[in-house]
């Protein structure tokens, strides 16, 4: 199992932290510092600093001091070593089954995998190369083979399992989630862990597939780590050592309640919800005024995920606004002013959504339905089906590395 992807992760981890001075940087923060050199048109940043070393470090994130834990302090033989007594039992195999399942996995760990016999994730399973009877099982015989049992079923399918489920949580195993919602909102989800296991949090903030790609890459996904119920005093040493296991390069300490605010939040704003609804906006305006869909889309979409945002991803937006042309950036300055206090109001109500569980009720009803998986294609295909998105594909179709 540990064989040729755990040692290209081995050499990977090997090459993780770099000497910069006295202190010891990954990569990512390297290439930062790097990127903070090279830029000539901005004032100089406050510096980064890093007041401790073996992967553990306190930061000074804009004024307030945060500790993170990275991959370099866990090693492969130091995981190995920790884990050598555990079964990391998955259940569920979606995005994050999938992307936490084979990382641990490639990373040499004890893993199986629990899911519906026979049902989408069964099949996928089985594609993964999980082999029934060894590392792919039914739910309820997974959580009894496992120790560390990794609660990955979409957040309806963890409240209306729960009853069932619950009583196989005995004393010793540990409940691990990656996410605050079943926890948090336990007066609708019902999910109330047994008062004699450990139970924790890894929530990675990203897609699962990006898990995956990033872990194959070398480098490793930002992840939130919690601690909801500490029954042996390791629980939070053992959510950072699982939090590296399944991929994470570096963890960010949270609470349950924390990470699922600012996550329903954030999918429902910016990264998704807003998302589509700025660009949808901003596109249906240019139509509306005649100008055709490739330049729509191109001044929407096409530039802001080929050009512009990577640029914000890899050197912040001071640095993207100074790339661009004076003009730009006048007329930039002048409006962003204008679209945060128009969009103000809506992230405040959103955020009250999420907080008095409207949000969580909703997902609830929709996601509990037996017919979730269809209700929400036909939903996406309408998205599909907008003249947006149809423009957006032939402006792809003329990429070299096209792929639909
Ligand atoms: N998607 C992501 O990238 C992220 C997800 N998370 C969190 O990770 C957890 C898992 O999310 P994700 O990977 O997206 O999975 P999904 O929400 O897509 O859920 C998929 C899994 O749930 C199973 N499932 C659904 N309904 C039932 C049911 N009634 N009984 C048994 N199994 C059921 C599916 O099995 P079947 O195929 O048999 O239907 C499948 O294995 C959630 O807590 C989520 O919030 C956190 C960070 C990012
Ligand atoms: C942004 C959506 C997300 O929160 C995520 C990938 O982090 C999710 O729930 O899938
Ligand atoms: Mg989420
Ligand atoms: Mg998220």
């Amino acid at each position: 199992m540990a064989s040729l992807a755990a040692r290209t992760s081995s050499k990977a981890l090997k090459n993780v932290s770099r000497t910069v001075g006295r202190s010891t940087v990954s990569p990512l923060a390297a290439s930062r510092s790097y990127s903070l050199l090279a830029r000539s048109t901005v004032a100089a940043k406050p510096k980064t600093t890093f007041e401790n070393v073996r992967g553990v470090k306190t930061l000074d994130f804009a004024g307030s001091k945060e500790v993170v834990y990275e991959r370099a302090d866990w090693p492969l033989p130091k995981l190995h070593e920790y884990f050598k007594n555990d079964t990391l039992a998955l259940i569920g195999y979606g995005s994050q089954g999938h992307g936490q399942g084979l990382n641990a996995r490639d990373n040499g760990l004890n893993v199986i995998v629990g899911v519906r016999k026979d049902g989408a994730s069964w099949k996928e399973a089985l594609e993964d190369g999980w082999v029934p009877g060894k590392t792919l099982f039914p739910i309820e015989e997974a959580i009894d083979r496992g120790t560390i049992i990794m609660n990955l079923l979409s957040d309806a399918a963890q409240s209306s399992t729960w009853p069932q489920l619950a009583p196989l949580i005995t004393k010793g195993k540990t409940l691990y989630f990656s996410h605050g919602f079943s926890v948090v909102y336990k007066e609708d989800t019902h999910v109330v862990p047994p008062t004699d296991v450990d139970v924790i949090l890894v929530a990675p903030k990203g897609s699962g597939r990006t898990v995956r790609t990033l872990f194959k890459e070398g480098r490793g996904i930002n992840s939130s780590i919690a601690v909801f119920q500490d029954v042996t005093g390791k629980a939070k040493e053992k959510a950072i050592a699982l939090g590296i296991a399944v991929g994470s390069g570096y963890l960010y300490e949270t609470t349950f309640e924390k990470e699922v605010y600012s996550d329903l939040y954030g999918e429902r704003g910016v990264l998704m919800g807003g998302i589509q609804g700025m660009f949808l906006a901003q596109y249906k305006v240019l139509r509306a005024n005649g100008h055709s869909p490739s330049e729509a889309f191109n001044e929407t979409v096409e530039e802001a995920t080929q050009s512009l945002f990577p640029l914000i991803g890899q050197h912040g937006m001071d640095y993207m606004y100074a790339a661009c042309s004076t003009t730009a950036r006048r007329g930039a300055l002048d409006w962003a002013p204008i679209f945060e206090a128009a969009n103000r109001p809506v992230f405040e109500k959103l955020y009250e959504s999420v907080k008095n569980g409207t949000e969580t009720r909703k997902s609830l009803e929709f996601n509990g339905r037996s017919t979730y998986r269809e209700d929400l294609a036909r939903e996406l295909k309408e998205i599909d089906e907008q003249e947006i998105w149809r423009a957006g594909k032939t402006v792809r179709s003329l990429r070299p590395d096209y792929k639909q």
